[in-house]
């Protein structure tokens, strides 16, 4: 399965918009966080921190030289907490943002950077009692969009994926770790989307669901690259969530995804702590540091144009490790992106390194762009069938796994059949030992009468041997007996609660098939009306074809009449065309036959009608002394009919 990082969805129900830029440039922001330290001291390298102005000013008595030999001594950030700042500080600051660009379909980044050990993680994921970043944004962005669901009908679909970059290799971190396997993570030249073959996103339902996942990325154990506590860490973390929305009323589609990212400590792997590993490992380690270093000195310039410009030239930089392929779009491309720094200030070195890498970045301009795109019916439709799916899907892969149960259910009652054989085989010992324990009451009894009757009386050495034997016998059986009994009510208990959960199984799985049922009977609805509008619009193309036709009779009809026009209007002043000649006579002939007795008939019609095909430049009445001038052809115009006004004198000019 391939799953495609940018918008793999976005393709298939969108409707392409045209293609202008509507990028817009979006600096990368920083917020820098110092770890609380015990007696950390002003010495003459002191670190200021200035909150309210948001910079970091580096006391020190010789001139501090950065890469480029110039003298640095303050950093201006976006955001700068001292050691007294809360989680809830860093959630305030980042959370609702991030939110409202996913919201708006914009795509986002949030990458941790610092050395070992500074509260990275902390700062991400959180600790025990005190949540991070990473699932506050979880909480919220599920709450809003259910939220929205309810008060603006947007339809929303989360999906999540989480690896980890561990010496040049990702493993998905949602397949059990025994199963991991490295991914192939490819970018097209031609897209700029990341392409990572073999791993499984989670679509999540709920928001419980999106915790379980919250919580197995926070869970160290189940990291390959994550040593114990006081270890530090050898690996990055990528979580991407994707959110599509889509909403009916208003036709939008957005698609968005957010990458959160915890990388391991930014000073480098040594021999001399790390003197387990090879030199070999200890290269491929610190290769995607070094890598985003070196990717980010680049970019980095003043000039907020020449960043995303260069940035094709800069390709093969962004192949030397995974870490910056997965950042290629957060770093100068499409993606909104924060970077939460954090550092030791007592460790000076580390410092200044922390903070010149958090200047240069904030120099790096990306171009965004919203991916709000419009719905059309057909994709609307498809979109419906495809959600359909997904939930049929669900119910089809839910009721298999309520099969299995059902059948490891059925399993276990057969075996429990073998069971009761086993059940009734105690109970023939149980009275086996009834009988061997009368038999030893009676033996008991004889033994002690024949005592009391003769006590020097010896026993006889066989019968002694067979009741030992027989008192050996029965207390194995005893023995035996208790034991299976235990197992038996064991059993028993066990098999009552399978029996209680598949009667619950089985009553869910009416109810998801009432389900089910229900959700195909949506579909055929919907697939009828989708018939009913397709027979609709045939009637309306038809409708519209003999329209035109009609037009284009009329407009054939029309022509005629303006050639007969022409035919009248050429001959000279005075003179009658024949055509006009015979309309005019035509006409008489009609006010003559309202005259005739045969009209006297019809007298009761105030006027007759005389039904031929003319244009109004060619229409007179008989009352006129002379024809009327031509008026103007107007289109459309029905002008099958004249009217002829009845008893009016005859034009002495038409009768000549
Ligand atoms: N602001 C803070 N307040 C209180 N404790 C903190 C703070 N930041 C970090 N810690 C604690 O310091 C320890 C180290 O922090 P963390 O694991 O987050 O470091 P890291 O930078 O992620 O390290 P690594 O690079 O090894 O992953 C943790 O026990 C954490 O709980």
């Amino acid at each position: 399965m391939h799953w495609n990082i940018m918008s793999k969805e976005q393709s298939s129900s969108s409707v392409s918009l045209p293609a202008i830029d509507s990028s817009e440039p979006c600096p990368i922001e920083v917020l820098l966080r110092t770890i609380p330290e015990k007696g950390l001291q002003n010495n003459e390298s002191t670190f200021k921190i200035n909150s309210v102005d948001n910079t970091v000013l580096f006391r020190t008595s010789k001139p501090l030289h950065n890469a480029t030999g110039s003298p640095h001594s303050t950093f201006q950030f976006d955001k700068v907490f001292d050691a007294n700042a809360t989680q809830k500080d860093v959630q305030d600051f980042l959370v609702n943002p991030t939110i409202k660009d996913i919201l708006s379909g914009y795509n986002s980044t949030i990458l941790t950077y610092g050395p070992s050990f500074s509260g990275k993680s902390y700062s991400l994921l959180g600790s025990q009692y005190n949540e991070g970043v990473l699932p506050n944004i979880c909480q919220v962005l599920f709450e809003t969009l259910e939220e929205n669901e309810e008060t603006k009908g947007t339809n929303f679909c989360v999906s999540v994926l989480a690896f980890e970059i561990y010496m040049e290799k990702s493993y998905d971190l949602l397949v059990p770790l025994p199963e991991r396997k490295p991914l192939k993570l490819h970018r097209s030249s031609s897209k700029m989307d990341l392409e990572i073959k073999d791993i499984c996103p989670a679509h999540i339902k709920s928001y419980e669901d999106l915790r379980g996942y919250v919580q197995s990325v926070q869970n160290t154990e189940n990291r390959v690259g994550r040593g114990g506590k006081a270890e530090r860490s050898k690996s990055h973390l990528v979580f991407q969530l994707h959110v599509e929305q889509r909403n009916r009323r208003e036709d939008i589609l957005k698609n968005s995804s957010l990458y959160l990212i915890d990388l391991h400590g930014a000073e480098k792997f040594e021999k001399r702590t790390e003197n387990t590993l090879s030199q070999d490992a200890l290269k491929k380690l610190n290769q995607s540091i070094e890598a985003l270093k070196n990717i980010v000195q680049l970019l980095a310039v003043k000039n907020p144009d020449s960043a995303y410009s260069t940035k094709a030239s800069h390709s093969s930089t962004y192949r030397e490790s995974q870490l910056t392929e997965v950042l290629r779009d957060s770093l100068g491309g499409n993606r909104k992106m924060k970077v939460i720094l954090t550092c030791f200030l007592s460790n000076v070195p580390t410092t200044i390194s922390t903070l010149e890498f958090g200047d240069n970045i904030r120099q790096i301009i990306n171009k965004v762009m919203s991916s709000t795109t419009g719905l059309n019916m057909k994709k609307k439709m498809d979109l419906f069938v495809q959600d359909m799916k997904i939930k049929d899907d669900n119910y089809v892969s839910q009721i298999n796994i309520l099969k299995s149960e059902l059948d490891s259910l059925k399993d276990l009652s057969n075996e429990s059949s073998s069971r009761e054989d086993m059940k009734t085989e105690l109970e023939n010992y149980e009275k086996e030992n009834v009988k061997l324990k009368l038999q030893l009451d009676s033996i008991t009894q004889l033994l002690s009468s024949s005592t009391n009757e003769n006590p020097n009386n010896n026993i006889d050495d066989e019968v002694a041997e067979i009741l030992m034997k027989r008192c050996e016998q029965i207390a194995q059986l005893e023995l035996s007996f208790d034991r299976q009994m235990n197992a038996n009510s064991k059993l028993r208990k066990e098999f009552e609660y399978k029996k209680s959960k598949e009667e619950a199984l089985e009553s869910m799985n009416v109810r998801l098939l009432e389900q089910i049922q229900l959700q195909e009977k949506e579909i055929q609805e919907l697939l009828t009306n989708n018939a009913i509008l397709k027979g609709e619009l045939d009637t309306h193309t038809k409708l519209a074809e003999t329209r035109s036709e009609k037009i284009k009779s009329l407009e054939d009809s029309v022509k005629e009449l303006t050639n007969n026009k022409s035919a009248i209007s050429s001959p000279r002043k005075g003179s009658v065309s024949s055509s006009s000649a015979n309309t005019m006579s035509h006409i008489e002939g009609g006010s003559e036959l309202s005259n005739s007795p045969r009209s006297a008939n019809t007298s009761s019609k105030p006027v007759g009608w005389a039904v031929r095909k003319v244009s109004s430049s060619s229409i007179a009445t008989t009352g006129s002394q002379e024809s009327f001038a031509a008026r103007p052809f107007k289109k459309g115009l029905n002008l099958h009919s004249i009217k002829v006004t009845p008893n009016t004198p005859k034009s002495p000019d038409l009768g000549s």
